[in-house]
């Protein structure tokens, strides 16, 4: 089964996915100009801002002063741009400080968790406590009204949202299997941190940097518009202070630093939330295919194609699935896939690992993966469109009409619950049965697949039963609300072999007893051989081939069916035991 979205986005392909994004590279553009003429104030600005000349207290605009002078005939413009320097100067301090003092402590609690998370987890606390305008009147008093240090305080105050942040996240992924993984090969931790912990926390860090340097640049303009700042310096929010004693004189006033506000903040948000979707792959176009999609290969006809009369259970039709793909153009994993699976059928979609079988079953039961879509094509299932259909509309049909059973029981079990409430909720939630009767119906589900021992299975909790029950509780809760398919990915891949013979067999048992169609998603011909009516091979996406079971397995046509017939080893000679001598003969 695939994992979920991630993007390894080198910084080549970071910047075309901005420059493709109309939203990222407008409000890049706004602010790339407005730090660029606040950075050339010296050459650009004309004046000193801060050299006042009475007789031309309140004048409009003119040569040399083009937004003309405030109420000490001091030059707008000048001002303008010199205190974007103190201002945007002021907001990068206090969000280095943040980045500084957030991140690697995030990342440190979050990795090694134990007294250090919890320490400073305190901390973290204590200063979201805090009052933060107080703190900074109180900074004022004792440490001097220059902004540099009011800002460097406004740091510490905000660094706990960076902190959660990376806490939160790292913490999600420290039991992560490729963690273990990495450990188990012996890399340290701060190989693992800068490898696989880094890249997970970078996008949600960017993002979070945009939006606090929008509040930063507001919290500085908001302590100098209540003379809470650094007195005489020209900064935008002392320019609106200035601006707002003298309102009824000159209401323009007002205008300038208050649209060098608006601006430069607006963009920093318009750029975070553009950064969202460009790091984290979001995809928010149409379901529909555009002519910039392109297959890794020629979309050549080899499916075979059998869109005749669509069947009332399950029918897909030309179904393409897109990913964004590395190079910022979207990658299709499935294409063109036509299906039906018919009621009472067992219907198995086999392929090669990464041929697309997950993506398929999942797209059915509207659950693809974070960036996947459908972009071409049509599910049926009982009648009912699933391409395109609001969430309530696949609410209905999950768990009534189409029950999933997942490869690794033990993981879709919360170990929380017992197994009773796993059971019982959604018979009260989806069936609306009370609680005695749904109590006694999950009884009665458990008997169905063969447990003998009910009652105690029911009391327990996941960590107390093993593989082969846990997949035959996840099998019951699937037959709980009655539905007509069940779709199972590899349901017996996680079991040893004894058991995986005693589910084939629960399942072959259901469907007679039950009529209930199934689509297996295998990769086990064996299973296949045991279980399926018809079988569909999938290869890179596309159906190569769809027969009876009997005819694809004994007789495939396509090359790619005879691959994965031929890649079971039963009719190959078993290799004789091993021998000192074959070393010697090396
Ligand atoms: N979240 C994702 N983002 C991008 N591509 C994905 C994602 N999940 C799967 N893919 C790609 O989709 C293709 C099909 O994956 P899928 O999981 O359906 O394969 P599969 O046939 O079920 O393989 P397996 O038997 O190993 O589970 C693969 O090339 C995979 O790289």
């Amino acid at each position: 089964m695939s994992g979920t979205a991630t993007s390894a986005t080198t910084p080549a392909t970071f910047l075309r996915r901005i420059i493709g994004n109309v939203q990222a590279l407008l409000s890049l553009l706004v602010l790339l100009v407005i730090l660029t003429l606040v950075a050339l104030a010296p050459l650009v600005a004309g004046p000193d801002p801060t050299s006042a000349d009475l007789s031309s207290a309140f004048g409009g605009p003119e040569p040399g002063h083009p937004l003309g002078f405030d109420s000490s005939g001091r030059d707008m413009w000048s001002r303008l741009l010199h205190g974007g320097q103190l201002t945007l100067g002021g907001a990068a301090l206090a969000l280095a400080v943040a980045l500084t003092l957030g991140v690697p402590t995030g990342l440190a609690a979050g990795f090694y968790g134990g007294w250090f998370d919890l320490v400073s987890g305190w901390w973290v606390n204590l200063i979201m406590a805090l009052p933060a305008m107080v703190v900074l009147l109180a900074s004022r008093a004792v440490l001097g009204s220059t902004v540099w240090v009011l800002m460097v305080v406004l740091g510490i105050l905000v660094s706990p949202s960076f902190f959660r942040l990376v806490r939160g996240t790292v913490a999600n992924m420290r039991a992560e299997p490729y963690v273990d993984a990495a450990r188990v090969f012996g890399l340290r931790d701060s190989r693992i941190i800068a490898r696989h912990v880094l890249i997970v926390v970078r996008a949600p860090i960017i993002i979070q940097t945009a939006l606090v340097a929008g509040l930063a640049i507001n919290l500085q303009a908001g302590l100098e518009f209540l003379g809470i700042g650094s007195g005489d310096a020209p900064t935008w929010g002392a320019m609106l202070n200035e601006a707002f004693t003298n309102i009824h004189q000159n209401p323009l006033g007002m205008l300038w630093p208050g649209l060098a506000l608006g601006l430069t903040s607006g963009s920093l948000v318009l750029l975070a939330s553009a950064l969202r979707d460009v790091l984290e792959d979001r995809d928010d176009q149409p379901h529909t295919s555009g002519p910039g999609e392109h297959p890794r290969e020629a979309d050549t006809p080899t499916t075979p194609r059998h869109a005749g009369a669509r069947s009332e259970l399950l029918s897909v039709r030309d179904l393409t699935i897109t990913y964004p793909g590395a190079d910022s153009r979207p990658n299709k994993v499935v294409r063109g896939v036509d299906l039906d699976v018919h009621p009472g059928e067992i219907l198995g979609l086999v392929g090669e690992s990464g041929s697309g079988k997950t993506q398929t079953a999942f797209s059915i039961l509207g659950l693809l993966p974070a960036g996947g879509r459908v972009s071409r094509g049509s599910i049926r299932i009982g009648g009912t469109e699933v391409v395109g259909a609001n969430e309530r509309t696949l609410r209905r049909l999950r768990g009534r009409t189409v029950a999933y059973v997942p490869q690794e029981p033990m993981n879709n079990l919360d170990p929380s619950f017992t197994i009773g409430d796993h059971l019982v909720e959604p018979l009260c939630a989806t069936a609306r049965m009370p609680r005695s009767a749904a109590w006694k119906y999950a009884r009665e589900l458990l008997h169905q697949v063969e447990i003998t021992d009910p009652d105690r299975i029911l009391r327990s909790y996941p960590h107390q039963i093993s593989g082969g029950m846990a997949q035959r509780v996840l099998i019951a809760g699937a037959l709980s609300c009655s539905a007509e398919l069940v779709i199972a990915d590899e349901p017996t891949t996680a079991l040893d072999v004894t058991v995986q013979a005693e589910v084939l067999g629960l399942l072959r048992r259901l469907r007679a007893s039950r009529g209930m169609a199934v689509l297996l998603v295998s990769h086990d011909l064996g299973v296949v051989a045991d279980l399926c009516d018809r079988v569909a091979v999938l290869h890179r996406g596309r159906i190569v081939e769809v027969g009876t079971t009997e005819q694809v397995l004994t007789a495939p046509e396509s090359t790619h069916a005879q691959e994965l017939r031929n890649a079971v080893l039963d009719d190959v000679p078993a290799r004789q035991p091993w021998s000192p001598r074959e070393v010697d003969a090396q």
